[in-house]
């Protein structure tokens, strides 16, 4: 995970701007294109998911935004600056979370602040503090990642993400590995982050219902090569519930979203 200080969108332009994007990547003798023709606005404040099957490119496009992976064509903005490497304000959490096993949980939420003057990191401890309470580990500051389940260490990756106060949270299949239960939880604990923050979310998911449940969009990817067969946009009611996953428009959304993967000769869960 990585996060720095936050900068502001940069006004009129929307907050992630990818244009013409492509990704070869040379795998010996062959070359291998991860992306073809990525056109890709995500607005300042929005929750935009990629959805797709595996090897279609979704961490691809999600390190190009990070500036861990240079394109080989196109263009990629965030608030208004090409990307060439890290941008600031920029929070990213991963399918793994990548916690310290010798730091406690609130020392891992304050890696950011490490380099930090120590008056700053006073403020960031509350902050820490702050965060943990909100997602319910506010007992578990000074416990080990290994006594925690993977759900609260997922947590714990978010407020490690979220310290800073970065505008931007890139987010690769955070909850992917993680029971349906917990999944539900972290769902409704990041929808409730959002409404609090309303951050920009540019967020990797393989399930249908994760992203119509988060998202105010929906990229659709297809594979082969990685590309964006349909943008999507989520007009169900917020807040967002668990149940409204049984609602006819829920199932509608679901319905057209499995119509596109059809069309497409893939499959998502
Ligand atoms: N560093 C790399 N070198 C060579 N090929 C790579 C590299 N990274 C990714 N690829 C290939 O690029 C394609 C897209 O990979 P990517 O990880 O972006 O897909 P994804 O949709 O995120 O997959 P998953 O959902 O399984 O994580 C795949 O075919 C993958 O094998």
């Amino acid at each position: 995970m990585h996060a720095v200080q936050a900068a502001p969108a940069s006004a009129g332009l929307p907050h992630v701007r990818m244009r013409g994007v492509g990704k070869v990547y040379q795998t010996g003798t062959t070359d291998l294109v991860a992306l073809t023709n990525i056109q890709l606005d995500v607005q300042d404040g929005e929750f935009l998911s990629l959805l797709g099957p595996s090897g279609c490119g979704k961490s691809t496009v999600l390190r190009c935004v990070a500036g861990l992976e240079s394109t080989t064509t196109g263009d990629v903005s965030v608030g208004g600056q090409p990307v060439d490497g890290p941008p600031s304000g920029l929070g990213v959490v991963f399918q793994r979370d990548v916690l310290l096993d010798w730091r406690t949980v609130l020392q891992n939420v304050m890696l950011p602040a490490e380099f930090e003057p120590a008056e700053r990191q006073v403020a960031l401890r509350s902050k820490a503090l702050y965060l943990l309470q909100m997602v319910g580990l506010g007992a578990y500051c000074d416990r080990y990642p290994w006594e925690l389940s993977g759900g609260m260490r997922q947590r714990a990756s978010i407020c490690r993400a979220l310290l800073t106060d970065p505008q931007l949270l890139l987010m690769d299949e955070p909850f992917g590995a993680l029971d349906e239960f917990t999944r539900d939880q972290l769902n409704l604990d990041l929808l409730r982050i959002w409404a609090e923050t309303r951050k920009t979310v540019l967020f990797i998911t393989h399930s249908i219902a994760e992203a119509i449940l988060l998202s105010t969009r929906v990229a659709v990817m297809a594979p082969n090569p990685g590309r964006i067969a349909e943008i999507v946009e989520i007009d169900l009611p917020r807040p967002r519930t668990l149940a409204m996953r049984d609602t006819p428009e829920f199932a509608s959304y679901s319905a057209h979203i499995r119509s596109v993967f059809e069309r497409l000769g893939t499959g998502a869960r």
